[in-house]
């Protein structure tokens, strides 16, 4: 913004007809936005042609200029000094200066003590806000490759989601340009859980190798999409499709991939999963949604009903759990419905939260499904299912621990700002306590996180679906539980300003109402818990265990 005023310029403008307020050094006019300010034109008035940035940042948060500052900002002080114009959040910052080791120490460390050399620090630096990799701890997970991703993808989220996503989960649905920028940027093809799907992408990821990107590139991604603070947000872009996608990539026949997958993977086509039905959750093996093969033998015919299907409403292509043998386990299959098929009809379900995610009722009456749909082999598809769940359910872990995060990082911020009793309240030890126990739930989950997801990397799908099925199981309970404890205490924090929809207690409001929505489906709380001991032990006894 190149125009520049003096304090006198904006003081003459201190009338409702022509009103203009200062921001940090920047001047707004807000003369037109008086009438439409949520907070009253009143005031508004009472700033006029004055600084008004100690009662702005009182009542919102940066999200409000974000958006705003495009429309209202009309320029700046004189005395706005040139350093303290506001760097980008994802800006790196310079990593403090290396204390010089001692030499006898310097050549005890060994090659692979270089790898983990730590990065830069990048954020902004509120401890546990971020992974403790952002404050430059060292890790043996992350290289550069990742620290450029990380960049890439906080700005466009900062930039293009943000100060938007308020308005997206209130309307319900994501504007589809969103969508289509995840395939533009190359996103959708790397969060199958496989190798970098480079064969089928217009634009490959622009801050990553192909071959160099990781499990650990991929929950980054995710991560990093969920400090919007939004569920809904977050499932509509990836929720149906990380959990569709990846049965036909690896099951899928070549020529139904290669027909289908380039749509999907530069976000012109969207899928998502079918599998929970009125009557049956985690119990897939007892679902009743029935395949019959034609008499001809060139289809399947499909009728059932599926409920909770994240995205259905506007999905292209169903990966549907279908009956098409006996009861049980070995009687289920899996089949790729299109939207375009006679006879499949979704509709919207309301439901508590993740609003902008489009949860939908399916029916499918009488349709013809061409067998070379099938993923997988025919009454096969329960292993489909349950390997295709332990990626489902790390998407579930990254988010929650995100959301956990975001929870403490907006009660930190606003706990350094709210005063009562005459003290901020960070320097109340009772809100210290809270955020401790968030902090340190969130520490403990996410270093597990980063261990299983290594074991991913390292062991074989199936491998990794026996040995890491009850862990997993177990750090998904874990997250819920720590997502619901940092989003109830955060409501505690923010006190009634949690409780109104928007405004600065919007994000956790949302994520409280979200909680559910991870706690119950990809395996409710309970179900994992007594997954993670069964599957363990039951693996342990075929790998030597000793009682
Ligand atoms: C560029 C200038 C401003 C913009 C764009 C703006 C925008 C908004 C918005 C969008 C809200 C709805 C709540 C939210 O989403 O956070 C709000 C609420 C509010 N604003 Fe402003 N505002 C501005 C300046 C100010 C100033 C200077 C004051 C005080 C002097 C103020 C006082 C309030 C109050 C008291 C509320 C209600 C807060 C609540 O519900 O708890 N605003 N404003």
């Amino acid at each position: 913004m190149s125009n520049i005023f003096t304090q006198a310029d904006v003081s003459s403008h201190s009338k409702p007809d022509s009103l203009w307020i200062v921001i940090d050094g920047d001047v707004y006019d807000v003369t037109k936005f008086a009438d439409d300010h949520p907070g009253g034109k009143k005031i508004l008035q009472r700033v006029g042609g004055k600084d008004a940035s100690k009662q702005f940042w009182k009542y919102h948060n940066e999200g409000i200029l974000k958006k705003y500052q495009g429309k209202l900002q009309i320029g700046s002080l004189d005395t706005k000094p040139k350093a303290a114009a506001p760097a980008p959040a994802a800006a790196p910052t310079p990593k403090p200066k290396a204390t010089p080791k001692p030499k006898a120490a310097a050549a005890a460390a060994s090659s692979s003590h270089e790898e983990s050399e730590a990065l830069e620090p990048f954020g902004q630096l509120i401890p546990f806000a971020d992974p403790s990799w952002y404050q430059s701890y060292h890790s043996p997970y992350y290289n550069e490759t990742h620290a450029a991703l990380r960049a890439e993808i906080r700005e466009w989220v900062e930039t293009a989601i943000d100060p938007y996503v308020t308005e997206w989960d209130e309307k319900k649905e994501v504007p589809h340009e969103i969508y289509k920028e995840m395939g533009k940027r190359g996103y959708l093809a790397g969060l199958l859980g496989t190798k970098y799907q480079s064969n089928y992408v217009e634009n490959p990821i622009k801050s990553v190798p192909a071959e160099k990107w990781d499990l650990f590139h991929e929950m980054l991604l995710t991560d990093e999409l969920s400090r919007t603070g939004s569920g809904g947000f977050v499932w509509n872009v990836i929720g149906g499709f990380g959990i569709g996608c990846p049965p036909v990539v690896k099951f899928g026949k070549k020529p139904l991939v290669d027909r289908i997958l380039p749509g999907i993977l530069n976000g012109d086509k969207r899928i998502c999963l079918a599998i929970t039905e009125p009557d049956a959750g985690s119990d897939v093996a007892n679902l009743t949604c029935e395949a019959k093969l034609s008499e001809d033998g060139k289809h399947y015919i499909v009728n059932g009903e599926k409920k909770w299907i994240t995205n259905g409403i506007w999905s292209d292509y169903f990966t549907t759990a279908v009956r098409t043998g006996g009861p049980g386990m070995n009687g289920v299959s899996l089949l790729l419905i299109e939207r375009d098929f006679p006879g499949v009809s979704t509709r919207r379900m309301d439901c508590q939260g993740v609003w902008s995610s489009g949860t939908t009722y399916i029916t499918f009456e009488d349709v013809k499904v061409p067998v070379e749909n099938l993923i997988g082999k025919e009454n096969q598809g329960f292993r489909v299912i349950m390997t295709n769940f332990n990626h489902e359910r790390i998407g579930i872990i990254i988010q929650c621990l995100r959301f956990s995060r975001v929870c403490y990082e907006e009660s930190v911020k606003y706990a350094n700002k709210r005063r009562t009793f005459g003290k901020k309240l960070i320097e109340h030890p009772v809100i210290r306590l809270k955020l401790a126990h968030m902090a340190r739930q969130i520490e403990a989950s996410y270093n597990w996180l980063e261990n299983l997801i290594y074991q991913c990397e390292k062991m074989g799908e199936t491998e990794a679906m026996l040995r890491l099925g009850g862990a997993i199981a177990s750090l998904k309970a874990q997250a819920t539980v720590t997502f619901e404890f940092c989003a109830r205490e955060a409501s505690q924090i923010f006190g009634g300003l949690s409780y109104s929809r928007g405004g600065q207690g919007g994000k956790v409001e949302r994520l409280y109402r979200d909680v559910r929505a991870y706690a119950i489906p990809g395996g409710s709380e309970e179900i994992m818990l007594d997954l993670s001991i069964r599957q363990s032990l039951r693996v342990a006894k075929m790998t030597g265990m000793k009682l």
